[in-house]
């Protein structure tokens, strides 16, 4: 294992892949590339995280008849990579099957191979008819990575601070954050994972495809961010890995120097 147990570092390894739309069989194949490209880096990473929808894009017309039944391809693809190679991967999402329902649903893998964490996406997006074809998730995505309380999310969920706040008031210092944000909304993905980081102290960890899907261009800049709101690692638009180092010791050093989560004041503005 190559994380320090003492102080809680994570090599983490963000892989932003282009989607082919509607063709899992490439997109698997694409992503067995880029997942060999992240265990063979110098530093080898603790913990993998995929983009959003990334087994067949938003093909939306035609989702019920490629979605991953059960995530069951998903699962058995990545658990033996995870196992092979001992290192944790948050499977990004995938269009899930269960019975007549599709969700977008993120898998988590550890080291062993066995699923950690599982979460459909809970906020559909309507301005790309989410709502029409996908069935919303009911559940929070909390999980540990390596004994790290973590949660996830995805894309459009971002927009929704309480549910950050939540996941944080359960004890996540991570978040996971799979995601296909196209462009003209670089500005609003930057700043609103930023202010994630900063108003509840965490490392956010958020991957974004790269790449057009008809009319539609994701502009990757898939994003490591430090509990203070520093960028510790960015992409740019082209289809690549990119990785950082993390120590969770900040997110308790950024907590005790300003003690935003004693200070808080539900009585007077609702939550916890
Ligand atoms: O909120 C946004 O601007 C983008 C969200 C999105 O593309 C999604 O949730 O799939």
């Amino acid at each position: 294992m190559s994380s320090d147990q003492q102080t809680h570092r994570l090599q983490v390894a963000v892989v932003q892949m282009d989607v082919a739309i509607g063709e899992p069989d490439i997109n698997f194949a694409k992503l067995s590339e880029l997942l060999e490209e992240c265990v063979g880096a110098e530093r080898k990473p603790d913990l993998i995280v995929l983009p959003e929808m990334w087994n067949t894009g938003y093909a939306l017309d035609r989702i019920h008849t490629i979605a991953d039944p059960q995530g069951e391809r998903t699962i058995r693809f990545v658990s033996e990579f995870c196992r092979n190679h001992k290192v944790n991967v948050v499977a990004g999402s995938v269009a899930e099957l269960n019975g007549d329902r599709v969700r977008n649903t993120a898998f988590a893998i550890d080291r062993e191979g066995n699923v950690a964490g599982e979460y459909s996406k809970i906020h559909l997006f309507r301005l790309m008819d989410e709502e029409k074809y996908l069935h919303a998730g009911d559940r929070l995505g909390s999980l540990k990575v390596d004994g790290v309380p973590a949660g996830m999310m995805i894309c459009y969920d971002i927009r929704f601070p309480e549910l950050t706040r939540k996941l944080a008031l359960g004890g996540a210092k991570l978040l996971i954050v799979p995601a296909e944000w196209p462009h003209p909304r670089l500005h609003h993905w930057r700043t609103l994972l930023t202010a994630r980081a900063i108003e509840n102290q965490m490392y956010v960890i958020a991957c974004n495809r790269v790449g057009t899907s008809g009319t539609t261009s994701f502009f990757g800049h898939s994003l490591i961010i430090d509990p203070w709101g520093e960028i510790l690692a960015e992409g740019d638009e082209a289809e690549r890995v990119i990785a950082a180092e993390i120590d969770l010791s900040v997110v308790d050093k950024v907590r005790s120097t300003i003690p935003v989560f004693a200070d808080r004041r539900p009585e007077l503005y609702g939550g916890e």
